[in-house]
């Protein structure tokens, strides 16, 4: 996975149909979108449950782009490898799920996938601080984890800005996920951020039978930043 600062948009399969996820993936694809974001959520860092590495592995195949796994559960140490055997090309583990984030890092990258880290709207910039040398991805989460649907929390865009000054010229993406559409997108991106993801607003008024919409909703968050 070569490192550009190109927006790219990432929807989310937590607004695909779930029977469908293999065809739901090659629809978005072939209508323009750059990664596949895949939300992992266990019940109890969240408070809502998807799937784990089992499902992950089945849908790889149907990846052509970037499988971007985005792990909201807790402990995480013990799912890394699971989630890497499947194919993820980025795993994001949340910074308030464990005492011991670095650790978590090291070994997302010790299984040779990029390591990200995700901060939720309550958390600081700062915590990245010690921590950027170690990220491919941070992971802004501009609502609170756990659904898709929900909106925009503008506070967030300015630990965007803030997180991009402390980046520097290092080659780490800045993530946005939650609440992102063509009313948001332009704010994040003119604040520095390079990912993204889009769950509701990509998916919303199309299906697989009729995928157009999914690429008109694309188009039209790529047209507002
Ligand atoms: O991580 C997530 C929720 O925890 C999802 O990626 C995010 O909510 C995307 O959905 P939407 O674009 O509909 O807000
Ligand atoms: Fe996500």
């Amino acid at each position: 996975m070569k490192f550009d600062r190109s927006v790219k948009i990432a929807p989310s399969i937590l607004s695909a149909d779930f029977a469908n996820f293999g065809a739901e993936i090659q629809a978005v694809e072939a209508q323009g979108a750059d990664w596949i974001h895949v939300d992992v959520m266990d019940g109890h860092f969240v408070p809502n449950i998807t799937f784990g590495p089992a499902t992950c592995a089945a849908i790889r195949p149907h990846i052509k782009t970037v499988m971007d796994v985005h792990l909201m559960i807790a402990p995480v140490d013990p799912y890394i490898q699971a989630f890497a055997d499947a194919g993820a090309d980025v795993i994001t583990a949340h910074v308030e799920a464990g005492p011991h984030i670095h650790r978590t890092l090291q070994a997302i990258r010790a299984t040779g996938a990029k390591a990200g880290l995700a901060l939720n709207p309550g958390t600081p910039a700062e915590v990245a601080a010690p921590l950027l040398d170690m990220v491919d991805l941070i992971c802004v989460m501009t609502v609170n984890p756990g659904f898709g649907g929900q909106k925009f929390i503008h506070s967030c865009v300015q630990k965007v800005t803030e997180l991009r000054e402390m980046i520097g010229d290092r080659e780490v993406h800045i993530e946005i996920d939650g609440g992102v559409d063509p009313s948001t997108a332009p704010l994040v991106i003119a604040a520095g951020a390079d990912v993204l993801v889009a769950g509701s607003a990509v998916f919303k008024g199309g299906s697989v039978q009729n995928p157009v919409p999914y690429g008109e909703n694309i188009r039209a968050i790529r047209a507002s930043v």
